[in-house]
């Protein structure tokens, strides 16, 4: 699949005046597996991952997603596109503490409007694929880090996405769980062949990478 960004420029304000945080970022991404999105804290990394998963609006610019354009599509047609083509994994999980681990995994579905008891039924077996078929019915606030990053890694596949977004998903996993839960993530990566485009300082993440972006004060600095 392929997603091309084209002189995107995104700014922030804050008070009076405002912050441009990306600077005129043009890319392709075609079929790239896992891509590492790397460079200094500040550089406009998770601010590109979130324009491009269609989290946050972009000032100017294009986004297209197998030659469709994407950003200027309305509200509603945005998120309902948002939620069947992309999923996303973030550095503090983003579970729903009051919902079971089933119940969060199944969530994006539920979004989308569909069966709930399939969408159960699903997330059921993605619990399983990442090793935690036996944790359906707890609470998300009776695990472990690495086992709520497993469960964000399982809801970020219920709608079978094509682009899977990570904004730094080791950051707050010691050493050995990262690798445990990279391990995982790579596996799920290539056997579904979803592209995934992850923002990181874990050397771990950029090791494995297919491709390597380098970003440097809102823009992209080395593609490889
Ligand atoms: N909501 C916001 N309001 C104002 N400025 C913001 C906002 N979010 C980010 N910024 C600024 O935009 C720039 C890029 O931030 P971003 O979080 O994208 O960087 P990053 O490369 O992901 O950093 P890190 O590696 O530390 O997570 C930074 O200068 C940051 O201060």
């Amino acid at each position: 699949m392929e997603l091309v960004v084209e002189g995107i420029n995104k700014y922030y304000s804050l008070g009076e005046q405002s912050y441009q945080a990306l600077r005129g970022v043009s890319a392709r991404f075609q079929d790239d597996g896992l891509v590492a999105l790397v460079g200094p804290s500040g550089s406009g990394k998770s601010t590109l991952l979130h324009c491009l998963g269609l989290i946050d609006p972009v000032e100017s610019g294009q986004i297209y997603f197998e030659g469709q354009r994407i950003d200027s599509l309305g509200d509603d047609k945005k998120s309902s596109f948002r939620l069947s083509r992309f999923g996303f994994i973030f550095q503090s999980y983003h579970l729903i503490p009051t919902l079971s681990v089933v119940e969060n995994v199944a969530l994006p579905a539920i979004y989308l409007s569909r069966d709930v008891r399939r969408s159960q039924s699903y997330a059921k077996h993605l619990l399983e694929r990442v090793g935690l078929g036996e944790f359906n019915k707890r609470r998300v606030s009776q695990l472990s880090g690495g086992q709520r990053q497993r469960v964000a890694i399982a809801r970020s596949l219920v709608n079978r996405p094509r682009i899977i977004f990570a904004d730094e998903p080791t950051a707050n996993l010691d050493s050995s769980t990262s690798g445990d839960v990279l391990d995982l993530f790579q596996e799920i990566v290539a056997e579904e062949q979803i592209m995934a485009i992850v923002s990181t300082h874990d050397p771990e993440v950029a090791q494995r990478a297919n491709r390597i972006i380098k970003m440097k004060d809102g823009q992209l600095e080395v593609t490889q």
